[in-house]
């Protein structure tokens, strides 16, 4: 199942600087993971805001709520979620 995520990080501004270093080492850890794995499919920076839209290709929505809330930077992230399904026009056949 394939969804649509956008993710909003807000640190707060009086976190100390190694905190905030050590937990976007840890976010990049396991986003790093989540991609080798296939599991997130794609990412992009939203120009100019903290933020990212990424493509998710999970087993089920309870799949992705679980990784999500495994996010080392979740504490600090409002989420969007939108769940997708194939466009009939699409040439794409990994589109499900
Ligand atoms: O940078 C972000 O948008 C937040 C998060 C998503 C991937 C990652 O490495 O950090």
């Amino acid at each position: 199942m394939l969804f649509h995520v956008r993710m909003d990080v807000q640190l707060p501004h009086d976190m100390p600087a190694d905190r905030a270093a050590t937990l976007k080492a840890d976010e990049k850890a396991r986003f790093q993971a989540l991609q080798r794995s296939g599991q997130w499919r794609h990412i992009w920076r939203i120009v100019g805001q903290y933020s990212n839209v990424s493509v998710f290709d999970v087993d089920s929505p309870t799949q992705l709520h679980d990784l999500l809330m495994s996010l080392p930077l979740f504490p600090y992230m409002r989420i969007d979620v939108m769940p997708l399904c194939r466009h009939p026009s699409s040439l794409h056949d990994d589109d499900r």
